[in-house]
């Protein structure tokens, strides 16, 4: 009888304490941006993920909140849309993979490019910097300096570095994003 009322307690809470979001997760091909999406969504990490063709959405449930998770293309020829379906989110999720030094520089000139787009002014913006599992990944600090992000001055910025491979502070950007939901 009890849980049956817990359920009933829930679900009304649910009901009138519903909070949803939506936001966009860019970054360049390869940075694990729908293998954050997939860890979000099931709690599993696959190796073996296809590139995004153009964008894909999923909705994630967490709680009384529901995000509306736009997963874009990151090749060269999937960049030009990035700015559409970052306007008017919640949040703008930048993912770069924080081993691959060599695309770091790539990565900053893209982030800083999209975000000087009149459009997007003042959207909170998460970077994260996936496969803190590998050698060589950058510290939280050492990603600030890569893709200078103390530029950043017109808007809310959070960094975490993380690891969809071994779920490393999944749970604080899954926090950092429920945070951002409207009521
Ligand atoms: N070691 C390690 N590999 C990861 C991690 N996250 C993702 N990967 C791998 O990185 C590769 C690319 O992952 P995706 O999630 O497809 O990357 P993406 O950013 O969605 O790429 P596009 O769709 O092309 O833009 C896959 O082989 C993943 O298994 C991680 O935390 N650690
Ligand atoms: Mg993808």
């Amino acid at each position: 009888m009890a849980s049956i009322f817990n359920w009933l307690l829930d679900w009304l809470r649910s009901l009138f304490f519903k909070k949803e979001m939506e936001l966009s997760l860019v970054g360049l091909q390869n940075a694990g941006k729908t293998s954050l999406v997939t860890v979000l969504s099931t709690g599993a990490f696959h190796e073996d993920m296809i590139p995004t063709v153009g964008f894909n959405m999923r909705k994630v449930t967490k709680g009384a909140v529901t995000i509306k998770l736009w997963d874009l293309g990151g090749q060269p020829r999937f960049r030009s849309m990035w700015e559409r379906y970052c306007r008017g989110v919640q949040a703008i999720v930048f993912v770069a993979d924080a081993a691959d030094h060599d695309n770091l520089d790539a990565a900053r000139q893209e982030l800083h490019d999209l975000l000087q787009k009149p459009s997007l002014a003042g959207i909170p913006l998460l970077v994260l910097g996936n496969k803190s599992d590998l050698p060589g990944a950058l510290s939280t600090n050492d990603l600030i300096d890569r893709l200078e992000l103390k530029a950043l001055r017109d808007r809310e910025v959070c960094v975490y570095v993380i690891s969809c491979k071994n779920q490393h502070n999944v749970n604080i950007t899954l926090e950092w994003l429920t945070k951002h939901a409207k009521s």
